[in-house]
């Protein structure tokens, strides 16, 4: 996997940023309320507009399309999207292209059935998560907002994107759920070497996990001091 690389990026409100994470590498992002932690995520992922460029490894984010590059560097909101009745179909079944390109989803996806491989794998992703299988037949409506935003993630990872931009993963979650999401990203970072830039709140978390940390401070990112 590769590296995920800001150079000169400018996200609203904030200084320009660089900075590297390594494949694999995990870096958290602080700060208070309202200093632009999401912004930032959203500028990474091009969902805003921003000047400045993106590298994973050695591929410029302008060098590819839009809803590609936001496969491959996959945000997960602090607030999720939901955009059918059932949460089935947000599990697409993945296209064999996506799987060895990182391409686009099989847009028809949605209306075929996951092969049988595609359906274990998602098995256990989902108990992982604390789910059965049955939660793909749950309507969105049902959803507490915890087993929202532990399916988000779940959807996320579904689609292995090459980096991850995680946005408070686990800000609704009770301890026994946030060690669960945390053991989950761990082991997607470490066993797929994707970087993980993660914004959050919880000082006990960052030191527990975090390879480096940033704070964002009068509109710049700056290192974190430790302890
Ligand atoms: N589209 C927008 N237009 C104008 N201002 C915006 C827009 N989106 C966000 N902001 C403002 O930019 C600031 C930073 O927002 P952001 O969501 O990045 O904060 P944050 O650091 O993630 O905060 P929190 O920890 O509360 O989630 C906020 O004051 C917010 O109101």
């Amino acid at each position: 996997m590769p590296s995920l690389r800001l150079q000169q990026l400018r996200p609203r409100l904030l200084e320009p940023v660089s900075l590297t994470l390594a494949a694999g590498a995990l870096g958290f992002v602080s700060g208070p309320s309202g200093a632009g932690k999401s912004l930032l995520l959203r500028a990474i992922a091009d969902l805003d507009p921003n000047d400045g460029e993106v590298f994973l490894g050695d591929q410029a984010r302008s060098s590819v399309a839009a809803p590609d590059w936001r496969r491959r560097v996959g945000l997960l909101p602090a607030e999720s999207g939901w955009w059918a009745e059932t949460v089935a179909p947000h599990f697409a079944r993945r296209s064999a292209g996506a799987e060895r390109t990182h391409g686009p989803v099989d847009e028809d996806a949605r209306h075929r059935q996951r092969p049988r491989q595609q359906d274990q794998e998602l098995d256990a992703l989902l108990r992982r998560f604390g789910f059965e299988a049955d939660v793909l037949d749950w309507t969105v409506l049902r959803l507490s907002t915890g087993e929202r935003q532990r399916l988000a993630l779940a959807r996320l990872l579904w689609l292995h994107p090459q980096a991850l931009l995680l946005d408070e993963a686990t800000a609704n979650l009770d301890p026994a759920n946030r060690s669960a999401v945390e053991a989950v990203v761990e082991d997607y970072r470490r066993r797929r070497g994707a970087a993980v830039l993660w914004a959050s709140h919880d000082p006990e978390q960052r030191a527990r996990l975090g390879d480096v940390a940033w704070v964002i401070r009068e509109h710049r990112l700056v290192p974190e001091e430790g302890p």
